[in-house]
């Protein structure tokens, strides 16, 4: 088999800028991508890559699709090489577009994204989320992830504490701090975590803390998730399928949090997933409506434990999806 392929770089500007402990992302930058088989079905895909979170870049993506073109094979879409994840991902999820599709138009695109999942709520650093989780509560999130590590740790702790105090009942909060503390933080974030869990007058739960040391720490993260009762989920350790497999195999049992727009092949991440029944957090790489409608899909086959896939809202650009693809094409 083989299709007719097109390609559209992209560059949208957040309605508010993402802030990490790596600073601050305004604009999001990737592909998307348009394959058509030669009864005319169409498959959208999106290649959305997090460089400062081990993808490849854009440009590299850019030059793989460049020179494919006009046309691609179904082997050549199976053999893309692992340094080229967002690639693999935005290519075979574009081909089972393909697979699903009926029509030529974005139909399938904007409909209603699966209604059996739980979203959790990205709130912004700092003490700006003692009056984000508000409106996010009333459009009916439950679980909530601040960004944590871009403040001094005695700071961040007080605004954890008025946090925990303001969430309604039976809410969960989860803290990522994208590989930005060092050992003694994370000490100090855990035995908070671990008391206020403790606490049975405190009716919020904090779920886990995303990735509290960097990627080469390893070992000393390993360590504190078995000296914590807190969860501990590795995320920027498993960005890609091979870390993923590397670390599992390393002996983690905790969470994994897995971005399916950069980890790669969704065929392999599904065989991963099914074969070792991993706990596992989908979590989206701010990818447009393309990717997402891919991403979900996975998220919806792939969670086993139930817990909340961190797709946040629907709206992290301030121009509408489907007004903006039709723009695009
Ligand atoms: O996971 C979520 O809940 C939201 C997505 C998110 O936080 C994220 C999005 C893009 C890049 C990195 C991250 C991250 O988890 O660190
Ligand atoms: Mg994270």
């Amino acid at each position: 088999m083989h299709y007719k392929f097109e390609f559209r770089p992209y560059q949208r500007k957040f309605v508010r800028a993402v802030v990490t402990s790596h600073g601050m992302w305004e604009i999001r930058e990737g592909i998307i991508l348009c394959l058509t088989d030669e009864s005319g079905k169409v498959g959208w895909g999106e290649i959305a890559p997090i460089t400062w979170f081990g993808s490849e870049t854009l440009e590299q993506a850019l030059n793989f699709c460049r020179q494919l073109l006009p046309e691609i094979r179904e082997e050549t879409i199976f053999s893309i090489p692992d340094d080229l994840p967002a690639c693999q991902f935005g290519f075979e999820s574009a081909l089972q577009g393909v697979r699903e599709s009926r029509s030529e138009d974005f139909e399938l695109l904007i409909s209603p994204p699966p209604a059996s999942v739980t979203y959790s709520g990205l709130l912004p650093a700092g003490e700006t989320a003692l009056e984000a989780w508000q409106r996010l509560w009333q459009q009916g999130y439950s679980t909530f992830k601040w960004k944590i590590a871009v403040y001094p740790t005695s700071v961040e702790l007080k605004i954890l504490e008025s946090l925990v105090q303001s969430l309604p009942a039976s809410t969960k909060l989860r803290l990522d701090a994208n590989g930005g503390l060092n050992f003694e933080e994370a000490n100090l974030w855990l035995t908070t975590c671990d008391k206020l869990n403790a606490n049975s007058e405190l009716p919020v739960e904090i779920e886990f803390i995303e990735q509290p040391l960097a990627v080469d720490q390893f070992s000393a993260m390993l360590e504190l998730s078995r000296r914590y009762q807190s969860a501990i989920a590795l995320d920027e350790s498993t960005a890609t399928l091979k870390q993923l497999e590397y670390y599992y195999n390393q002996g983690w049992r905790g969470i994994f949090v897995i971005k399916p727009g950069i980890v790669g092949s969704p065929s392999r991440l599904c065989q991963f997933c099914q074969h070792h029944k991993i706990d596992a957090v989908f979590s989206s790489v701010f990818e447009t409506i393309v990717g997402r409608k891919a991403a979900l899909q996975l998220a919806t086959e792939l969670s086993q434990y139930n817990r909340a896939v961190g797709f946040g809202i629907n709206h992290y650009f301030a121009e509408d999806d489907a007004v903006w693809l039709e723009n695009l094409w």
